[in-house]
């Protein structure tokens, strides 16, 4: 009888037996401003150069470090322990429903990360190793043990600061000179990360989606596909013009980086905007191409915002989305796109931060005639809260009432296929 009340915790105690405790290696995060912090290594053995930003997450360390938009960054988490769920298997069955990941990439992005307290024993059902083990097999490094309140306090004074971290040996080397810092921001991190080829997934959904691939995370792709959409992944600069009227609608994803880099991007999509009147939808990298193609400019912000508590406050209705109110959101940008008045024509602000009146979100005007949004921030969370998920609800459902009204026209592409079968076929009964 009792034995119902008995509460099993097996993933603890098997955990608590494999867990290996922190190195006592030495290492020092050197920072480009001069400072310097003195910690433990954790994960791989390995000195790197990065750019050292802040995220106010208290969870979801695995979905942020497997965010491509990470990229190149040295992750300083404001949050004191970091690692007690420990990381679960990023394995997911490829079943064309969903995208073959459970996190939000293949490995580990970010190329290092610092912690003021890393948990050395792990509890969750689905914790599969630590997260110094996890780093470790991805060859990526951790400090531990170090003020993580003032790298931020730094940080967010200075701005986001380009880093060193030098573990082992390499610690008691001077700090590299200013010249010899690696700046990821003078790369076109998107070219390194996007599809090399195109791809399809849900084959069978019901409207088809064209997705500019600048460095997606992977909840982006699952949100569309389990709203029944046939999702083509196409590479960061691809033609997309030339295919344009085989789909129903466009989406621009996030992504790593200066989005200067990619203006080619924004240059086409400005074609399509000009000759395309179908729904298009970006986040936070994609927000920002959609901004440049609408004659916006993007600026570098002091320490961007990084986390999953930032509030936003709509401007317009739009969906889902109500004037007026307040939606707390996942962020990761350092880039923003610039409030000007007046705004281009047939533009309008869709959302304004309320801590620090950064744009947040621009949409096409009512009398445009056209359904375009770009969001700073991340409806798809993954991780932070959901309250603006219906936004890709909103952007479906305007791409199969398009396709109600309009149908899905074949694109030029397609008709070398199928012409020469159907002359053929009239030739032979001729
Ligand atoms: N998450 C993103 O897409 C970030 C966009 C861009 N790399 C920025 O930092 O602003």
């Amino acid at each position: 009888m009792l034995a119902r009340y008995i509460v099993r915790v097996p993933t603890l105690s098997r955990n608590l037996a494999t867990h290996a405790p922190t190195s006592a290696v030495a290492a020092t995060l050197h920072l480009k401003s001069g400072q310097s912090f003195y910690g433990k290594s954790f994960g791989a053995p390995r000195s790197i150069f990065g750019e050292t930003v802040f995220s106010t997450s208290i969870t979801s360390y695995t979905e942020s470090m497997t965010d491509p938009s990470y990229r190149g960054q040295i992750l300083v988490f404001t949050s004191p322990l970091i690692g007690n769920y420990g990381v679960p298997s990023n394995k997911a069955p490829f079943d064309s429903q969903d995208v073959g990941v459970y996190l939000e990439s293949q490995g580990i992005q970010a190329a290092a990360i610092i912690v003021g307290d890393v948990a050395e024993k792990f509890s969750h059902y689905k914790a599969v190793e630590s997260l110094s083990e996890w780093c470790k097999r991805n060859n990526v490094p951790g400090i531990t043990g170090v003020d993580t309140r003032a790298i931020t306090t730094l940080l967010r004074d200075q701005g986001t600061t380009l880093g060193r971290i030098a573990i082992g040996e390499d610690t008691a080397l001077p700090a590299p000179d200013a010249s010899e810092y690696w700046d990821p921001s003078k790369e076109n991190l998107v070219d390194q990360i996007s599809t090399k080829e195109p791809y399809v997934l849900n084959p069978t959904g019901s409207i088809k989606i064209a997705v500019l691939d600048f460095g997606a995370k992977a909840n982006i792709l699952r949100s569309l596909v389990r709203r029944d959409a046939q999702v083509t992944v196409l590479p960061w600069n691809y033609d997309f013009n030339a295919v344009r009227d085989q789909y129903d609608g466009l989406f621009l994803t996030n992504g790593p980086g200066d989005p200067a880099h990619c203006m080619e991007a924004a240059l086409k999509l400005r074609t399509t905007l000009e000759e395309w009147d179908k729904p298009i939808f970006g986040i936070c990298m994609g927000h920002q191409i959609i901004g440049m193609a609408a004659g916006l400019d993007a600026y570098r912000m002091t320490f961007g915002n990084r986390g999953h508590n930032q509030p936003v406050l709509a401007l317009a209705s739009a969906g889902s989305i109500k004037a007026g109110r307040v939606y707390v959101t996942s962020q990761n940008h350092q880039y923003a796109l610039k409030l000007q008045e007046p705004f281009p024509q047939g533009w309008e602000p869709f959302f304004i931060n309320c801590n620090d009146s950064s744009v947040e979100g621009i949409k096409s005007t009512s009398e445009s005639g056209k359904k375009v949004w770009g969001v700073q921030f991340h409806p798809e969370s993954a991780g932070g809260p959901l309250d603006t998920i219906e936004m890709f609800t909103d952007f479906v459902s305007e791409c199969k009432a398009h396709k109600a009204e309009f149908g899905t026209v074949k694109a030029a592409a397609e008709v070398p296929l199928e012409v020469p079968v159907k002359r053929a076929a009239v030739a032979a009964t001729a």
